[in-house]
Formats: C-alpha cells, sequence, structure tokens
C-alpha cells in the first residue's frame, strides 16, 4: 500500500509566553486506504499536529511527505496548492458561507483550484452530492439546511478536488448520534471503496474505536499508533 502522509520527527515549540515543547518527535505514516483516528486528553497537542499536517502551519521541525512529495520548507503558494488538491477538510463546525447556495459551496475549492471549467466543476459537484444523497439540496442556501446534512455538504465539498487525504477535526463533535453514524459510515465507504485515506482528531471513543487505527497521543507525544486492522 502506498504512503499517502509520513510525519517524520516532527518537534514544534511555542516561544511565548514561555518555551514549551509542544510536539516531541512525532512519527507516524498514513497509507492509501486507511482510516485512522488521533485521540488524547484535551491539551495534548492534537489540533497543534492536524495544522502541522494539514500544511497551514510551517513552524516545526522535522519532515513532512504527502504523496511522497516533500512538503517541508517549499514555498507559500506551493502549499496552498498542495492543500488545495490533495487534503480535504471537514471541521466541527462546517464553516460553508451560509448566504451561498449548497452547490456553490461544494464549487468553491474547484475554482479556486482553477483546473476545470465551471461547468465541469458543476458537474462534479452535483456528482459528489448524489453519493452523499444531498443532491435534492443542491439549489437551497447553505443556512437552510439541517445541521447533519451540513456536515454532509462539508463532506462534499472535501471531496470536491478528489483528494488522497480528508483530514478531520472533531467532524462528529457538533452532531448527535444518528448522524455522527452516519458521518462514520460515509468515511468508511469512501476509505473501503475508493482508497481514501482519513485522519481524524476525535474525542468520541465510539467513533474512534471503530476506525481502522488508533493514534493515540499524550504530553505531545504518540503514546500508541498501532494498527488495529490491516486492509489488503
Ligand atoms: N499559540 C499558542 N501559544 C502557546 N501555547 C499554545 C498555543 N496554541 C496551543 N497552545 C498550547 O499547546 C497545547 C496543545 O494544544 P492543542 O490545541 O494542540 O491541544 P488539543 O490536544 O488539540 O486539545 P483539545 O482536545 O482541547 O482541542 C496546549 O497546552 C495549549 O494550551
Amino acid at each position: 500500500m502506498e504512503t499517502v502522509l509520513e510525519a517524520k520527527n516532527i518537534n514544534k515549540y511555542f516561544k511565548k509566553p514561555v518555551l514549551f515543547h509542544v510536539l516531541k518527535d512525532i512519527s507516524f505514516k498514513v497509507r492509501e486506504g486507511e482510516f485512522a483516528s488521533i485521540m488524547g486528553k484535551s491539551g495534548c497537542g492534537k489540533s497543534t499536529l492536524l495544522y502541522i499536517l494539514s500544511t497551514m502551519d510551517t513552524d516545526y521541525e522535522g519532515e513532512l511527505y504527502l504523496n511522497n512529495e516533500l512538503v517541508t520548507g517549499q514555498e507559500r503558494e506551493h502549499l496552498s496548492y498542495i492543500r488545495n488538491k490533495h487534503i480535504g477538510f471537514v471541521f466541527q463546525f462546517h464553516y460553508l458561507l451560509s448566504e451561498f447556495s449548497v452547490l456553490e459551496n461544494v464549487m468553491l475549492p474547484a475554482k479556486k483550484l482553477g483546473e476545470k471549467t465551471l461547468q465541469e466543476i458543476e458537474h462534479d459537484a452535483i456528482e459528489k452530492l448524489r453519493v452523499l444523497e444531498i443532491d435534492h439540496l443542491a439549489k437551497k442556501r447553505a443556512s437552510r439546511v439541517s445541521g447533519g446534512e451540513k456536515q454532509r455538504v462539508a463532506i462534499a465539498r472535501a471531496l470536491i478536488n478528489n483528494p488522497s487525504i480528508i483530514m478531520g477535526d472533531e467532524p462528529t463533535g457538533n452532531l448527535d448520534s444518528y448522524n455522527s453514524d452516519n458521518v462514520f459510515n460515509i468515511f468508511k465507504q469512501l476509505s473501503d471503496e475508493q482508497g481514501l485515506s482519513l485522519l481524524v482528531v476525535t474525542h468520541d471513543l465510539d467513533f474512534a474505536n471503530k476506525t481502522d487505527r488508533i493514534i493515540e497521543m499524550g504530553d505531545g507525544r504518540i503514546l500508541q499508533s498501532d494498527i488495529q486492522m490491516l486492509k489488503k
């Protein structure tokens, strides 16, 4: 199986108010089609790590590879391209543009990437909405759909550029158990059937227990990153 993401000896320091070694020698790989969760107590460094892995934070020591390309040290503009092309994001709060339609929200990252015509992008966006069974909401304003539907719109938006990995920061943190299960099942299907990799920070043990692998963090370190179930 191809390695999609690799973190090599990542160390991160916050310099203010006092010097604080927040991430300590973090190394792990995420492979193609793997659905991994990151767990750990509040304040152990999960969001700080995700910020680095998603190429948003460049102030760290160590190396980060995406699809075997060294990301560390790349120019800001190229990082923005890599992020848009290879990574899809799903957050606890969906960050949809409420005045825009569902369809327009899903189309945005593809417009930003600028590799397809508007017609092609609209076609792709409708296809993603169909996969997520919300194509009937395409013309609705994002502010007018339910919480669970908003999160599915956010997933469709994350998928629009056919990324190799989806990163989630508490993607079910704001959802009831019905909608959480729904999001889990969508992620599971994407990893099983389309070989998409997923790396999800979560406080939800039920959710994490169902993923292929739990990366457990404590005090800025990886305590355990066992593969629970290796896919063929
Ligand atoms: N900009 C910053 N400057 C200094 N310290 C910071 C900064 N951002 C975060 N921290 C500290 O770094 C540590 C890790 O924070 P982080 O948000 O990564 O934890 P987390 O595991 O994601 O927590 P939670 O589960 O509560 O979201 C915490 O002690 C936090 O207070």
